[in-house]
């Protein structure tokens, strides 16, 4: 019954993500080897044996750590076997793309995301209950390449990585970390706490923490991770609601362009008439995606103009019709009139609609967005979030607590004024890119 879009733009897209977050993971980045360091020791890790070393050497004569370190660090593999990147993934079974959301409603327009045929190679840093296990599978940081005498002489490289034990001490400057990075309180301390469960007393190097800390994000976000619902009814209305600024407009034409180009019938309501530049703007958008836009005389009521684009739609047969309205938060009672307005007049036309209520959030304005969730889901039916503005902001956290406190679908994550900038949204991804931990 619910029709599923391939709209959802190119793959290339999460590379792009990883590097415009950098603000935020280099954020936690630096923070994690700061809290690592302090108080950390270095420790050597087994001896790796290179290339030209005929025995498989079994055990290390330097006892390693604590912790045994199973198979060495992933560094100059001299053979060339598997032609991809095996070895980063221990158990690529499980690595089941988490895109795929298979229940209800919604239909992934994200079904594109297991297209890509560099699936993901999900890192697991799924908390297995021996620590041990998930740490170890990341490249340790600070080991030292062997040079290149080293491996024709086939000598024993010595690597090294800086581990802390896990203790109240550290666990309270975790939790300081994921608030500096705007994932609020609450959130951050379910996020270190989790990621502490069975792991107390153990020794952990930076990436060993920022892979645990991914897999706890990933296990937050997935749930939420549900792009747009499709539906053959048509037109299908989408109101599109959040304060000014925040990026509906750019969304709009995002999410109109990349419908089009998946065959489908895009009208947009240009619903903010109260503002000249931002019709203006619409209109720009409507011209890039293609896709026509409806105006009205600058001052006149917006509910008129749905109902006129209403009619348009149903009409000409479009199977979209996406409304954008004003956001004018400082006038309360007056945004939420004019928005019951204009749902009580397309109601007349479709007493089904609005089918969907996108809030558009600016992720820059980090734990604000809270505010404007609880804000706007008392004005307008709110059924699910587009984050905007991820490139470039050291508060993506905030896309976390937002999951994490209100459950609502995030449809998709802009990343940029470009109108392919916008894509559904990856909870593993996401959480790669915010922790900065490896692929
Ligand atoms: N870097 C970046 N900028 C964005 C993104 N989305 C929107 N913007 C920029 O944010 C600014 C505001 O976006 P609009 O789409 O005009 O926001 P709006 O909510 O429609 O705002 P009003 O027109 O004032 O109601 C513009 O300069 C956009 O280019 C994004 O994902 N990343």
């Amino acid at each position: 019954m619910k029709v599923n879009v391939d709209a959802w733009g190119s793959m290339s897209f999460f590379r792009k993500l990883k590097d415009r977050l950098t603000r935020s993971s280099s954020k936690i980045d630096e923070g994690l080897d700061a809290i690592v360091e302090d108080g950390g020791t270095q420790e050597e890790l087994a001896p790796t044996v290179t290339p030209e070393d005929p025995k498989p050497q079994p055990e290390p004569e330097t006892p390693p750590s604590p912790e045994p370190q199973p198979e060495p660090a992933p560094t100059e593999e001299p053979a060339t076997p598997p032609p991809v990147e095996e070895p980063q993934t221990p158990e690529p079974p499980e690595s089941v793309p988490p895109l795929e959301i298979p229940s209800e409603p919604v239909e992934a327009p994200s079904a594109p995301e297991s297209i890509d045929p560099p699936v993901v190679p999900i890192p697991s840093p799924e908390p297995i209950p021996t620590e041990t296990v998930t740490v170890e599978s990341t490249p340790p940081e600070s080991a030292e390449k062997p040079g290149l005498l080293g491996r024709l002489l086939g000598r024993k490289e010595t690597k090294t990585v800086v581990r802390r034990e896990l203790d109240d001490d550290m666990l309270e400057q975790l939790e300081e970390l994921l608030i500096s990075a705007d994932m609020g309180v609450d959130t951050a301390l379910r996020v270190t706490s989790n990621m502490a469960e069975g792991r107390f007393g153990k020794r952990l190097s930076t990436d060993e923490i920022k892979n645990l800390l991914s897999g706890e994000i990933a296990n937050i976000m997935e749930p939420v991770a549900r792009p747009m619902p499709l539906y053959p009814h048509r037109p299908q209305v989408v109101l599109v609601v959040g304060v000014n600024g925040s990026g509906k407009t750019t969304t709009i034409g995002k999410l109109a362009s990349q419908f089009r180009a998946a065959g489908k019938k895009v009208v947009i309501a240009a619903g903010d008439t109260f503002r000249a530049a931002a019709v203006e703007q619409l209109q720009v958008w409507g011209d890039r995606a293609g896709v026509p836009v409806l105006t009205a005389p600058e001052g006149s009521d917006p509910a008129s103009l749905a109902f006129d684009a209403m009619t348009k739609a149903q009409q000409d047969g479009a199977d979209l019709l996406m409304i954008d309205t004003a956001g004018r938060l400082q006038n309360r009672s007056d945004l939420m009139e004019e928005l019951a307005k204009i749902v009580r007049v397309i109601r007349k036309k479709d007493e089904t609609a609005p089918h969907n209520t996108l809030l558009v959030l600016d992720a820059t304005t980090g734990q604000n967005a809270l505010n404007q969730v609880d804000i706007f889901r008392q004005i307008a039916d709110v059924s699910g979030l587009v984050m905007t503005k991820l490139d470039g902001t050291a508060k993506g956290g905030v896309l976390v607590a937002l999951a994490d406190k209100f459950g609502l679908p995030i449809h998709a994550i802009g990343v940029g004024e470009q109108i392919d900038d916008l894509a559904p949204f990856d909870p593993e991804e996401f959480a790669r890119a915010l922790t900065g931990a490896a692929e």
